[in-house]
């Protein structure tokens, strides 16, 4: 017994001091990691908004936007959080009737008023930026396109939302924002990745927009726009051809074949056994087209449809002029064009159209695409309303699909071996492909010319190394307390 009292006598555990340095060390390593974790973790996750509309030829759209309050530099992190499509027509349609413009817009405007917290309301800017349709209407009535924004402003202002203006964008813009959407979702830009190019087919313009290593912007400063994105430096070549999107290029194609005002016209871009009235006055309404007006025509002519890939292939080739290129290579109409180079994001109506006709696989080789147009023109139209019902855009899909083929081919010179590096995209983790986001990103300063700094660990990593320091510190106190161990080896044995 008197050995045991001994033994107890000699454990130091049992000393209160050790005990109350003991209990200190703990409490410090656990107040030392749990504030050093505190401090540093992520704020909670608050969000800002911001809101812009695509006044487009064919139609209006809105898109919300949010991002975490305190990350605004960080790249890939603003999300499209919602979209209205706005009912009827583009804001251009509304010349003659301009408070109307206002008004239709009014319904998605409501939509986002719910949407968007009503206590961020105040701080949320709101854009309007419009593209090809009131390029052309501001081409063709200056005061006209003057009278539809000062409607639209109107109709925004009356929302709680921060309003900065309405505007058109110039073709450059349009192809630039778009180009930098899809690298910017792609998550290329922050990490200095090879871009991709952008090819956006609208209702009355088209853009593309790619780097190339062999454009420097000299030969067609035009053409040219900069950019200083996280530390790199973009050398962007685009290019918008106002008239070219699917809707004046259509008109553009009919008018190459009324040139003359006929009565009627078989036209190979619709299908056999299609046939409406057409009016002249309806069709030349539009600067890409009036000064090829016929006179002395008809009021109306009657559109049938041939139904031949081939040939409607041809008419539309004539709506693209090759005769002149005073620079080392040109797209068409005389527009500088560097080699193309690298993968392309084709969006919008190239989507849309390529989607409809289950072509946006662009691994089926390019003659096969070409294959496939060829079948679907010649198939009558009674087939197809049979398969399809009267849905929209179903009569124009032969057009289309052969003129997307030759926009790419012999407009801007894909072949069979680089039309593979094209996807049709309609969105990029769950944000639409378009020149909006850019144009927000652009305005709000969010991308920044210079890489942000970054903590040279992520929050989970620092939280780790916190810890297991914290641990090894404790241990190696116990370990350093070793002199006041109790020295079992000394144990006398008890018999
Ligand atoms: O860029 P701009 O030229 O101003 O025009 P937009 O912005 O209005 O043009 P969109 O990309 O919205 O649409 C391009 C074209 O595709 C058409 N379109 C939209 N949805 C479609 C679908 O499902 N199938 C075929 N075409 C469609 C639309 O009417 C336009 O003519
Ligand atoms: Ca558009």
């Amino acid at each position: 017994m008197s050995a045991q009292r001994e033994m107890k006598e000699k454990n130091h555990w049992h000393k209160p001091v050790t005990i109350i340095i003991t209990v200190i060390g703990v409490m410090a390593i656990v107040a030392l990691v749990t504030v050093a974790v505190l401090q540093n973790r992520p704020l909670s996750q608050k969000y800002k908004y911001g809101i812009v509309m695509d006044a487009g030829s064919s139609h209006t759209a809105l898109y919300i936007y949010a991002w975490p309050a305190e990350k605004d530099n960080n790249t890939g992190r603003v999300e499209q959080t919602h979209s209205c499509k706005v009912k009827g027509p583009g804001i251009s349609s509304y010349a003659s009737n301009p408070s109307k413009a206002g008004e239709s817009l009014r319904v998605c405007m409501q939509e986002a008023k719910q949407l968007v917290p009503a206590n961020h309301h105040s701080e949320t800017p709101l854009y309007l930026g419009a593209t090809a349709g009131m390029r052309l209407l501001n081409l063709e009535d200056s005061s006209a396109s003057d009278r539809v924004f000062h409607a639209v402003e109107g109709a925004l202002q009356k929302f709680p939302f921060s309003f900065q203006g309405a505007r058109i964008l110039s073709g450059q813009e349009e192809g630039a924002f778009g180009w930098v959407t899809v690298n910017y979702l792609d998550d290329r830009l922050k990490q200095g990745l090879e871009t991709k190019g952008a090819l956006d087919l609208g209702g009355a313009s088209t853009q593309i927009s790619f780097v190339s290593d062999t454009f420097d912007g000299s030969e067609s400063p035009d053409n040219n726009v900069n950019f200083r994105l996280y530390g790199n430096d973009y050398n962007l070549y685009t290019h918008s051809f106002l008239c070219y999107g699917k809707d004046q290029a259509l008109r553009m194609t009919l008018a190459q074949q009324t040139l003359s005002g006929p009565g009627s016209i078989l036209d190979p871009c619709f299908h056999r056994g299609y046939t409406d009235t057409k009016n002249y006055s309806v069709l030349y309404d539009s600067p890409c087209v009036s000064k090829m007006k016929p006179q002395n025509a008809t009021p109306t002519f009657t559109h049938k449809g041939g139904g031949d890939f081939l040939q409607c292939q041809d008419v539309i080739k004539r709506i693209f002029n090759f005769t002149h290129c005073k620079y080392n290579q040109c797209s068409f109409n005389g527009i500088f064009q560097p080699f193309l180079q690298g993968q392309y994001g084709a969006f919008s109506a190239y989507y849309f159209v390529m989607d409809f006709l289950n072509l946006t696989d662009t691994s089926i080789p390019l003659e096969d695409v070409k294959e496939k147009l060829k079948r679907y023109c010649a198939t009558p139209w009674s087939e197809l309303t049979q398969q399809h019902g009267n849905i929209k855009y179903l009569a124009e899909y032969c057009f289309s699909g052969t003129y997307i083929v030759t926009l790419l081919t012999e407009g801007y010179n894909f072949t069979s071996q680089t039309y593979p590096t094209i996807k049709y995209i309609k969105k990029i983790k769950g944000s639409d492909a378009g020149w909006t986001l850019g144009y927000m990103l652009n305005l709000t300063n969010m991308i920044p010319a210079e890489a942000p700094d970054t903590p040279p660990l992520p929050h989970a990593g620092y939280v780790s190394i916190v810890t297991i320091m914290a641990i090894l510190l404790f241990v190696l106190f116990i370990v350093s307390l070793r002199p006041l161990w109790p020295r079992c080896s000394k144990q006398p044995h008890i018999i």
